[in-house]
């Protein structure tokens, strides 16, 4: 596990997943000629192992149980399930694999596409838990490439009454990094890659495409 360069200077708020396992499936993920059920697959397993350390700080509680040769004093999480919150429509794609860990996370959706000419985020859905406020939320997307999606779904959580997330994507950029730590410093990221940067569209280099398209199957 690596701390990156700093995004701003002491932050410490984002963490780059550099085990030899996630670096090679997010090659495999990056290659043009990976086909969508590949490239689905490995979105799921990405998931949960950037799951498995965003979840590294979640608090547990004690707890009495009888092993088969005697009691003990064990642990468990604490307070309300998670609360998986998807940036519709590509962060279903990181979904599944992080419901594999945890079967029984509540799940919010917020609906939002990329403007292609402005390259701002248009809300068309939103449906999050009525207590999702109580809840600490995991926020997915595959991408953060300007961080303007990002950053308009932890408003509406925040809105919401929401106050304990990570933002948890396969690949940023560092203006999307920036965007989001300067937006929202309290909430952390977890991704496998930060890339060289955007090009004019607004898409992340090298990076792995649309991820969106290549999830389903679209272009
Ligand atoms: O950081 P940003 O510059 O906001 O870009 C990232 C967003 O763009 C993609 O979604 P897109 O708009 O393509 O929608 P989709 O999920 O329906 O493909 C991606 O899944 C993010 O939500
Ligand atoms: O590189 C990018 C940028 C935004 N959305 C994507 O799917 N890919
Ligand atoms: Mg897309």
């Amino acid at each position: 596990m690596k701390m990156t360069e700093p995004a701003t200077p002491h932050d410490a708020g984002v963490v780059v997943v550099d085990h030899p396992l996630v670096q090679h499936k997010l090659t495999l993920m990056r290659e043009r000629q990976t086909a969508t059920s590949a490239f689905r697959q490995l979105a799921r397993e990405l998931s949960m192992l950037l799951g498995y350390e965003a979840m590294r700080d979640l608090p547990l509680e004690p707890v009495e149980i009888d092993t088969p040769l005697e009691r003990m004093e064990a642990r468990r999480l604490a307070g309300k399930k998670l609360c998986l919150v998807s940036i519709l429509r590509a962060g279903n794609g990181i979904l599944d694999g992080l419901l594999d860990l945890v079967p029984s996370a509540r799940i919010g959706h917020v609906g939002l596409y990329r403007d292609p000419e402005t390259l701002e985020p248009v809300e068309y859905y939103l449906k999050l838990p009525d207590d999702v406020g109580n809840r600490i939320c995991l926020v997915v997307d595959p991408m953060l490439a300007t961080g303007h999606s990002a950053v308009a779904a932890i408003d509406r959580l925040k809105q919401a009454g929401c106050n304990r997330m990570v933002f948890v994507c396969l690949l940023a950029s560092p203006e999307g990094v920036a965007c989001l730590r300067r937006a929202h410093p309290d909430v952390r990221i977890v991704t496998c890659a930060i890339d060289r940067g955007l090009d004019e569209h607004g898409y992340i280099r090298p990076g792995l495409g649309d991820a969106g398209d290549r999830l389903f199957g679209t272009k």
